[in-house]
């Protein structure tokens, strides 16, 4: 059920990402999964690698979701809501210059032939997905009262990454961490709270144990196989 007020704060009137029509669509590629799964180390590789931006959506939190999670208290969907909206609207704003500065990578310089964002989040619920894809968040949490940045857009196409380990290879991961505002206490919370992206279109997956250098090779050729089929095959 999606309530009036989420669609009017994700209605299409307001967006900004207007690419003509010959041009080919933008893609936001998230890299996504629980704590320390690896996503801000594999999404800066590919996004190295695809030619395009990176941005860690840790960057984009507001203070008071960072306050929390130093604190050990997990995000609810109240927090996470305003925070997905302005990492979609960001991925927006980011596609839209890069289109208009002229600075979209052609296939032939080894780019997508297309604007495009690689994003670090863990979008852990299905319906957080769903507005990283644009859709209105067919959930309670978009109540009237809450701020959501910016609405969406379908033009932006959204492909997943999600980044595969063991509880136990994960638990490894986090304690051996230095200095991040989520400490190990807060993976528990996580695996309760992932939905795992099965029976989703446009997810790619890839299994994490490796050096940092196999898994980006791994991560690379997943999703380019998934741009080649949802993006490229669609065009
Ligand atoms: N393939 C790997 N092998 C060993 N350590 C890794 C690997 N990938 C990432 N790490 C380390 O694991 C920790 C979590 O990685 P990070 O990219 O920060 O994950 P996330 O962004 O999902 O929280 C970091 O300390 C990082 O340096
Ligand atoms: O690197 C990490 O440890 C995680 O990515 C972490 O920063 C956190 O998961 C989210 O930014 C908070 O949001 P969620 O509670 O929705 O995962």
């Amino acid at each position: 059920m999606v309530s009036e007020r989420a669609k009017e704060l994700f209605k299409e009137d307001d967006v900004e990402l207007t690419v003509p029509p010959n041009e080919p669509r933008p893609v936001l590629l998230i890299v996504m999964g629980p704590a320390s799964c690896g996503k801000s180390t594999i999404g800066s590789g590919i996004a190295e690698d695809l030619h395009l931006p990176f941005v860690d959506g840790d960057t984009l939190h507001p203070q008071s979701n960072i306050d929390k999670m130093s604190k050990g208290i997990p995000l609810t969907d109240d927090d996470r809501l305003p925070w997905l909206a302005l990492i979609r609207s960001t991925a927006e704003r980011v596609c839209k210059e890069q289109w208009e500065r002229g600075e979209v990578r052609s296939k032939d310089n080894g780019g997508l032939g297309r604007a495009g964002i690689v994003i670090a989040c863990s979008a852990l619920k299905k319906w957080y997905r769903d507005i990283l894809r644009g859709d209105p968040p067919a959930h309670p949490a978009a109540r009237p009262e809450m701020e959501v940045h910016k609405p969406a857009t379908d033009n932006l196409q959204t492909l997943f990454l999600y980044c595969h380990g063991t509880p136990e290879l994960l638990a490894q991961r986090i304690a051996a961490r230095k200095n991040h505002f989520m400490g190990a206490q807060m993976l528990k919370s996580q695996l309760a709270t992932l939905e795992l992206p099965r029976n989703e279109p446009g997810v790619a997956w890839v299994d994490i144990d490796g050096t940092p250098q196999e898994v980006r090779e791994r991560a690379l050729q997943s999703m380019k196989v998934v741009v080649r089929k949802e993006v490229d095959g669609n065009e």
